[in-house]
Parts: C-alpha cells; sequence; structure tokens
C-alpha cells in the first residue's frame, strides 16, 4: 500500500491555494470580458458602426474588478504564506524538541545546520512556491485553455483549436528544461546547506579554533564553501536566463506569430470579421499567461518543490507527535523509591553498553555513582533523564514506568545539572525563568539562595536583570553552574540529577555547590555522577559503574 505522504501545508494553507488560483482565474476572466468588449467596439468602428455608449464604462469597470482581484491575489498568497511559514517552523521546532536528543552524527542527514536551513530557508521557500506559486500557476497554464476555448466556441473554431494544439508545447519545454537544470538547483541547495552547517560548527567551536590556532584554516575552508555557494547560485541563476530567453523569447514570438498567422488567414477567407480578429488579437495577451510563470519556476518551483521533500523526510523520520502529553510533574506516587532500576540493558546500535542495571534511590536520599570514563554512567543518567529511550528492563522514576511515558513526560519528572552548563543568551532572570516561567523575584531569589548563589548575584550591578553574556561569558564557571543548580531547584521537581556538576570549577567554587547540594538532602532526591571524593560525603550510598555494570559498594546509616 502506498503511504500516505505527511502534509507539509495546513488544510487552511491548501483552501488558500484555491483561492489564490479562484482569484487569478477571475481576474483572467474579467480581463477577457474587458478585451472582448473592446474587440467588439473596434470591430463597430471598423465598419463604421456606433460604438454602444456602455462599452467604454463596462471595459472600465471590468479592467478595474480585474486589478481588485489581482490585489486580493496577492494579498491573501502573502498573508498565508506567512501563516504557513510560522506554523511549519513552528511544527519542525516541535518534532526537534520531541527528539530523544540531537543528531551527534556528522553523516547524519539532518545536522544541525540542516535543521536551522530548514527551519529558516527552506520554510520560506516552501510557502512562497505554495502559497504564492502553485495556485497562480494552476490558474495561469489553464487561462489559455479557457480562452482557446471561448475562440474555438464563440469566434471561430479552427483558430481555438489550432491554438489548442500547440499549447501543450508550453508545458512540454517547461519539463525538458526541468530535467536539464534538476542537478544544478540540487547542487545549489547542497552548497548553500554545507555552507550553513560549516558556518555553524566554525561558531559553535570559536574557542577550540582560537586556541589551535585554527583560524586561518577554517576561514579558509569557509571561503571555499562560500565559493562554491556562489558558483552553485551563479549557475542557477544562468540557467534561469536561458530558460526565460527561450521561453520568452523563442515560445512566446512562436505563438504569437501561429495565432496572427491562423487570425489573418481566417479573415481572408472571411471565416471572421474585422472586430473578431482584433479581439483575438487581443486575447493573446491572455496566451501568454503561463509564460510569467515559467521564469519563476526554476528558482521558486524547484528549489520550493525541494525544499518540500526534504521537509517531509524528515518529518517522516521522526515519530510521531504523542497522542497524550501529561504534565508529570505531579511525582511521586506511593513509591518509595524516587529512582528503581532493574535489568536495565542499553545498546547504542554497536554492543551493549549497559548490562543489567539494578539501581534504587529512596525518596529523599542520595546517590552517587562513580566509575571510570566510559562506564556507562553518561548513558545511564540519559535514560533517567529521557535523553534516550528505554530499551530493555524496568525503570521507575517518581514512582512511574518511563516505557509508559512520552520523552518530555519523562523529562519533566527530574531536572537536572550537567558537566558544563547552557546559559543562554539575556538576564540571570530570563535563564532563571527557563527552569519556572512565571516566577516571582521572591522564588528566584529563594531559588539563588538554595543554590549557594545569592550573594553573587546580589553584588553584581544589576541583580536579577544583570546580563549574562553569550554562553555566559560575564559569568565564572562555578557561578554558571550553581545557577543552574538553582534553575533547577525552581523547577519544582523533586528529583534532581547532576552529572558532575564540580567537574571544571575550582575548588571555592566546589566547596560552594557541595555546601549547596548538603542542605538539599533529605528536602529532594539527588543522584549524583562525580570523580570528585569530595562529593562522596554527601552521598547516602555509593554505586560504582564498571563496564556497563553497577554495584553498590557503600551505605551510609544515617
Ligand atoms: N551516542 C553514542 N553512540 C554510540 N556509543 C556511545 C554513545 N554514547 C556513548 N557511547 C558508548 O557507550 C559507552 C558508555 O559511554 P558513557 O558516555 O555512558 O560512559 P561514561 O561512564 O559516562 O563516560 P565519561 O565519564 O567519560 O562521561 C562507551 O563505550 C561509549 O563509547
Amino acid at each position: 500500500m502506498k503511504q500516505k505522504k505527511t502534509p507539509i501545508i495546513s488544510e487552511r494553507g491548501q483552501r488558500a491555494v484555491m483561492v489564490v488560483a479562484g482569484l487569478r482565474l477571475l481576474s483572467a476572466i474579467l480581463t477577457a470580458a474587458a478585451l472582448i468588449l473592446l474587440g467588439s467596439a473596434v470591430g463597430d468602428a471598423l465598419v463604421g458602426n456606433e460604438i454602444p455608449s456602455g462599452t467604454w464604462i463596462g471595459a472600465l469597470v471590468l479592467g478595474l474588478l480585474a486589478g481588485v482581484c489581482a490585489v486580493l491575489e496577492a494579498d491573501c498568497a502573502g498573508r498565508e504564506a506567512r501563516a504557513e511559514e510560522r506554523r511549519i517552523r513552528s511544527g519542525l521546532l516541535a518534532t526537534v524538541f520531541r527528539q530523544s536528543e540531537l543528531p551527534k552524527n556528522a553523516t547524519h542527514e539532518f545536522t544541525s545546520g540542516r535543521l536551522i536551513g530548514m527551519m529558516t530557508d527552506s520554510a520560506e521557500r516552501v510557502t512562497e512556491y505554495r502559497q504564492v506559486y502553485f495556485g497562480s500557476t494552476i490558474a495561469a497554464f489553464s487561462i489559455p485553455i479557457l480562452t482557446l476555448g471561448y475562440v474555438a466556441i464563440a469566434i471561430d473554431p479552427i483558430i481555438g483549436l489550432g491554438g489548442l494544439i500547440v499549447c501543450p508545447l508550453i508545458p512540454l519545454i517547461v519539463m525538458g528544461f526541468l530535467k536539464l537544470f534538476r542537478k544544478v538547483s540540487s547542487n545549489s541547495r547542497a552548497e548553500r546547506a554545507r555552507l550553513t552547517s560549516n558556518y555553524l560548527d566554525a561558531i559553535r567551536n570559536l574557542v577550540t579554533i582560537r586556541i589551535f590556532g585554527a583560524g586561518p584554516r577554517i576561514e579558509k575552508k569557509l571561503r571555499d564553501n562560500g565559493e562554491a555557494n556562489r558558483g552553485a547560485i551563479m549557475k542557477l541563476l544562468a540557467g534561469n536566463q536561458i530558460v526565460i530567453i527561450v521561453i520568452d523569447g523563442i515560445a512566446s514570438l512562436l505563438l504569437i506569430c501561429w495565432i496572427v498567422f491562423l487570425t489573418a488567414t481566417r479573415m481572408n477567407v472571411g471565416a471572421i470579421d474585422g472586430g473578431e480578429a482584433v479581439t483575438v488579437i487581443l486575447l493573446l495577451t491572455l496566451l501568454l499567461e503561463p509564460l510569467g510563470q515559467v521564469a519563476g519556476f526554476f528558482y521558486i518551483g524547484m528549489g520550493g518543490m525541494a525544499s518540500e521533500r526534504a521537509i517531509r523526510r524528515y518529518l517522516d523520520s521522526q515519530p510521531a507527535a504523542p497522542k497524550r502529553v501529561g504534565d508529570a510533574t505531579a511525582d511521586i506516587s506511593e513509591s518509595a523509591f524516587a529512582i528503581d532500576l532493574s535489568g536495565v540493558r542499553y545498546d547504542y546500535g554497536r554492543g551493549e553498553v549497559l548490562h543489567g542495571i539494578d539501581l534504587t534511590l529512596p525518596r529523599g536520599e542520595t546517590a552517587a555513582i562513580i566509575g571510570p570514563s566510559g562506564s556507562g554512567k553518561s548513558t545511564l543518567l540519559s535514560l533517567l533523564k529521557g535523553a534516550l529511550p528505554p530499551q530493555d528492563g524496568t525503570i521507575f522514576v517518581g514512582g512511574r514506568d518511563l516505557s509508559a511515558l512520552t520523552a518530555s513526560e519523562t523529562r519533566s519528572l527530574t531536572a537536572g545539572v550537567s558537566q558544563s552548563t547552557w546559559m543562554f543568551t539575556g538576564t540571570i532572570a530570563d535563564n532563571l525563568r527557563i527552569g519556572k516561567p512565571d516566577a516571582s523575584e521572591e522564588e528566584m531569589w529563594e531559588a539563588l539562595k538554595r543554590a549557594n548563589v545569592e550573594q553573587d548575584v546580589k553584588y553584581m550591578p544589576q541583580g536579577l536583570l544583570t546580563k549574562v553574556g553569550e554562553r555566559a561569558s560575564m559569568l565564572s564557571g562555578g557561578q554558571a553552574q550553581r545557577l543552574s543548580l538553582a534553575r533547577a531547584l525552581l523547577s519544582g521537581r523533586n528529583i534532581l540529577l547532576l552529572d558532575e556538576p564540580t567537574s571544571h570549577v575550582d575548588m571555592e567554587s566546589e566547596a560552594k555547590i557541595i555546601d549547596a547540594i548538603d542542605d538539599l538532602r533529605g528536602q529532594l532526591s539527588i543522584l549524583i555522577i562525580t570523580h570528585r571524593p569530595s562529593m562522596l560525603r554527601l552521598a547516602d550510598s555509593v554505586w560504582e559503574m564498571s563496564d556497563g555494570t553497577l554495584a553498590k559498594v557503600s551505605e551510609v546509616a544515617r
């Protein structure tokens, strides 16, 4: 059975396409009516008849109405294009957020750079193509057929049918060019996507690039990418120009000559009179409607179709939106355990890395996991955080079975601090409110106090409104970690997952973080991954991960 394609454009958007097509058609019909009136007026003038007084006014009114339709078409197309663009972007963003993790593999088709390109450039191209171009193109290609049909019925069948015979020529030429330029067009898109990805990579790794003095090399690479992109665009534009010259210059000239030849011949044999001949010649303007669309086809059409295919491929490769999305923060049923794992296994696809993990963290207690690098600690934490989907064994967090939850529900069960904190460019308050959007100032100060960073913020020039800089460049590593802890506390979740929170900070900051966690003990359930012996004294139980297996090594009776 053929799989149903994921719709990129909403139902409303699809209806808008039909409205745009309808308005373009209506505008053409009104123009045709005005031209027919004018043609008959010329016919009357040619034989010396009096021109009916309403003719000019009628033609004027019809022309004005055609203009109004054209304006409405442009307005509807533009408005709906922007609305669809917003919808596509937020749909893509929601899909990205639903992913358990962002692609790490550079060979993955949808790298971060590609996703950014998709949400910006591609979303715009799709809507420009669908909402603005597609409807008017459908109409533009039907207008010559309707016009020639009218000519065949109302004026002369030979001219009408003779014109209809050559009509398919234009789509055939377009399809020929389409084949010819497909590769040029896809090359241009590939180069653009490569450039976006490489720029993003360079920006993300600025510090590393600087440390290793790799600036000139990266700069040269980006320059080469930019040059390749420019070359690809120039080739595309050159192709577009060729198409415009061929279609406009040759096809339209041939069509005009052919219709004029038929009209003159029929007038010669007396099949039509002068007025009818003039009407056919005036209607020629409508026969050239599709030619106007052809020029856009290679830029808007091909780019839009390819972007649509890429977005669909991305959406189809991602899990569908969950049916139910609940806020699972309510925690914590009657379960005695904040975390309860039994027989948990995990395989990234290259062999098992967790071999049947059993772990219990009683509510209100603190557990620490130690173990060498690569033994599986982060994998275990990723499962608990909902960054990896459960595979084998049972995982209960806050009394909830993770196999029955969506990734976002799982994520909402816990809060955490990781090795290096991500801060948004904004104020301290902005960053805290990620944890609780409606947090009051009092709540924020309380969280800062609990995270042992209240004094630091008080001494900052603008307190909560102090800007942290890009990637928290105005804060010390230790302050960023404690702010991250405050953010986790503000979220109100009562299970904390701490992934080596002191690994990148100095001893003074480490002491402050340890003090903060010490004060939280008993109030929250805390799981800490750590290499630091100083943190172990916080733990009620210490577990050791070794090559994918976990064993309890000590327990403090309190
Ligand atoms: N995304 C991934 N894809 C494939 N294998 C992975 C991935 N992440 C981790 N691994 C592998 O899983 C194993 C456990 O890695 P993990 O990061 O969980 O160890 P860790 O104990 O947290 O190490 P560290 O202390 O260095 O962070 C390693 O062999 C690692 O190579």
